[in-house]
């Protein structure tokens, strides 16, 4: 299993950031976040913030399953939020007192708003500062997440580029590269495979060709996560406080600009998937089924070919 790479030199990881053969992932350490990391404690954040009200994932169970959403949103001030998760037990509670939160920022208009630390929770946007890694026009977004002790998030890809910036507690990272999406079993842009660190291999047995790359992320290191980098992140036995910056790698006009996530697909692949669904629906009503049944499998034929030629274009 190899490890994610370790800096402790801003310039090497603006360097692998921004050289095209580089871009994976690393944990720069050493990197002065500013004074979230002294301040940011549940009471500091509770005062600061105060009952502004806040949309949860909440699951009696650990490892939060997109898929088979084993969660349910709920409301909560946000200072009551913050305590719950400082505790592992609690007396008030949703569905059970050991419940497990995970609060992901979004906008005041959730429908609408692209987080931002700064106009979302401005009394404490001043206390963190993330690294430099790009220039400030391709910045998208910036999440404020918190979640509870031992609590897992399913194994996803992200459209963009980020920075994943730890203030408290310890994470347990697993990564995977973008070619991997053949062995993850992938359902949009997230993994079926929820148990990632012991799989069920009768159901998901292409897992065992996966490389799994590995890392803890402390109070105070950054950890860059390239766009289609696969990551499936825990927190280990404290509650986290972390925020992350999403920007643009590419040219901007390449991504949707209400991006709520930084999830959505490039514009130039949707745009193919349109035209091919489009195409096929004029198929379907053309022909009668055996003919279309046997072309859209000539169509596979056709991609694994394409697939065959494009690997050995990019090996050379
Ligand atoms: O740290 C986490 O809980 C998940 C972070 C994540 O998915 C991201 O920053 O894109
Ligand atoms: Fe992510």
């Amino acid at each position: 299993m190899p490890t994610i790479y370790e800096t402790d030199s801003l310039d090497e990881a603006i360097d692998i950031v921004q050289d095209e053969n580089k871009r994976y992932p690393f944990i720069l350490h050493k990197f002065d976040i500013g004074a979230c990391q002294e301040k940011w404690t549940s009471d500091y954040l509770a005062s600061k913030i105060g009952s502004k009200p806040v949309r949860i994932h909440v699951s009696q169970d650990d490892m939060m399953d997109f898929v088979r959403k084993n969660f349910t949103y709920e409301t909560l001030p946000f200072n009551k939020l913050i305590h719950r998760c400082a505790r592992t037990t609690n007396d008030e509670y949703f569905v059970s007192p050991d419940e497990h939160y995970y609060f992901r920022a979004l906008g005041d208009n959730q429908r609408t708003d692209i987080a931002n630390i700064e106009k979302h929770f401005p009394s404490i946007a001043n206390d963190i500062k993330y690294p430099p890694l790009f220039s400030p026009e391709k910045f998208f977004s910036s999440v404020f997440r918190i979640g509870s002790a031992n609590t897992q998030l399913w194994t996803h890809y992200d459209i963009m580029d980020n920075v994943l910036i730890q203030v408290h507690g310890t994470k347990r990272l697993i990564m995977f590269k973008p070619s991997d999406i053949d062995y993850l079993y992938i359902d949009g842009d997230k993994s079926l495979v929820n148990n990632i660190e012991q799989p069920d291999f009768d159901t998901y047995p292409l897992v065992r060709h996966a490389t799994y790359y590995t890392g803890t992320l402390q109070s105070g290191d950054c950890l860059f996560i390239p766009a289609l980098w696969f990551h499936n992140i825990k927190s280990l036995d404290t509650y986290s406080i972390s925020l992350n910056v999403f920007w643009r790698h590419l040219n901007i006009g390449f991504y949707e600009p209400q991006d709520l996530y930084g999830n959505k697909d490039l514009i130039p692949f949707s745009r193919t998937i349109g035209q091919l669904a489009k195409s096929l629906n004029e198929l379907d009503k053309q022909l009668p089924p055996v003919y279309v049944d046997f072309y859209i499998k000539r169509l596979r034929c056709y991609l694994d070919n394409y697939i065959k030629e494009y690997e050995k274009k990019i090996e050379n």
